[in-house]
């Protein structure tokens, strides 16, 4: 199987595994992919989601450039269908943490691209390599890149096809933590289980707020970011939120 798929505690683990092939993606993995982010979005019990590889090597290389199919229709066709397969950029308001436990290059990149906080084992490496293979960071990497790292490193990442080690990927800001191979996926878990600990529809208000004010000016931003303060303000868990506190005991949250 090239993907594996649980949940515990609200949260979702996803396992690129096909380490004999750095956990590339060949189509069957792809196919897997999109049925699981659909699962992600529908799975009420769901309030996060940790995607990693198996082993310690790679977390994915990207396309598996062996099995790739020739086309099976016009691009066109696909080109106008809504949405990404493999990355659920944008319409997915439950965060993702992407645990990069080695290689991330080409569509790993642009996957690990993609979540909402990337954390990476000491020995990982980060790079847009398409350019070597004479395609294109087309999984929304040349957009992404510019907009997570400053602009001079993300360009010479995308036109040398270089890598970065994660000791300067977190200087950088690609990653926001560093931690030993054996130690990344408790430190995942940790770091899920903090977000899975919160009220699930202030999550989701607050990965929207974020994501989408990134793309309006500031006051279009705010204005937005009131909306959603006001759409929280009469749910019954910020009723729960604020008894709880004032109650002194742990709150139960039921997303709505
Ligand atoms: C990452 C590496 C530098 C590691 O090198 P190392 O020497 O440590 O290991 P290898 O011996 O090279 O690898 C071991 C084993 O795995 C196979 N392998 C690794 N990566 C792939 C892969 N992507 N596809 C198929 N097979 C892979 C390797 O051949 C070895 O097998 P063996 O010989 O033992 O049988 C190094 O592995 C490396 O550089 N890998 C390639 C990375 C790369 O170029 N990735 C970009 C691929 S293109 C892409 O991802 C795209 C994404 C996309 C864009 C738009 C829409 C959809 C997708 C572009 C595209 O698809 O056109």
């Amino acid at each position: 199987m090239g993907v594996d798929f649980n949940k515990e505690d609200h949260v979702a683990y996803i396992t690129l595994n096909r380490p004999d092939t750095m956990n590339s993606l060949d189509p069957e993995s792809v196919a897997r992919l999109a049925e699981i982010w659909a699962e992600v979005v529908n799975d009420d019990d769901i309030r996060v989601s940790v995607l990693t590889g198996a082993g310690e090597k790679s977390f994915c290389t990207g396309t598996d450039m062996k099995k790739t199919p020739p086309p099976e229709e016009c691009m066109a066709s696909i080109w106008l269908r809504e949405g990404q397969p493999i990355v659920p950029h944008m319409k997915m308001w439950k965060p993702l943490i992407c645990a990069v436990n080695g290689y991330a290059v080409g569509g790993g990149m642009e996957m690990a691209l993609a979540c909402d906080l990337r954390i990476a084992s000491s020995n990982a490496k980060f790079g847009l390599t398409e350019v070597k293979v004479a395609s294109l960071a087309g999984l929304n990497g040349t957009q992404c890149m510019p907009r997570a790292i400053p602009q001079a490193v993300a360009m010479k990442m995308l036109l040398t096809g270089e890598m970065i080690d994660a000791k300067e990927a977190h200087r950088v800001g690609l990653i926001s933590d560093v931690v030993e191979p054996g130690e990344l996926m408790d430190f995942a878990k940790k770091l899920a289980l903090k977000i899975a600990g919160n009220a699930p529809l202030s999550v989701k208000a607050a990965k929207q707020a974020a994501v989408m004010g990134l793309e309006m000016p500031l006051e279009h931003g705010i204005a937005f970011s009131h909306l959603l303060w006001g759409v929280l303000r009469d749910t019954e868990d910020r009723k729960e939120g604020f008894t709880a506190f004032a109650e002194k005991r742990a709150p139960q949250w039921k997303g709505r």
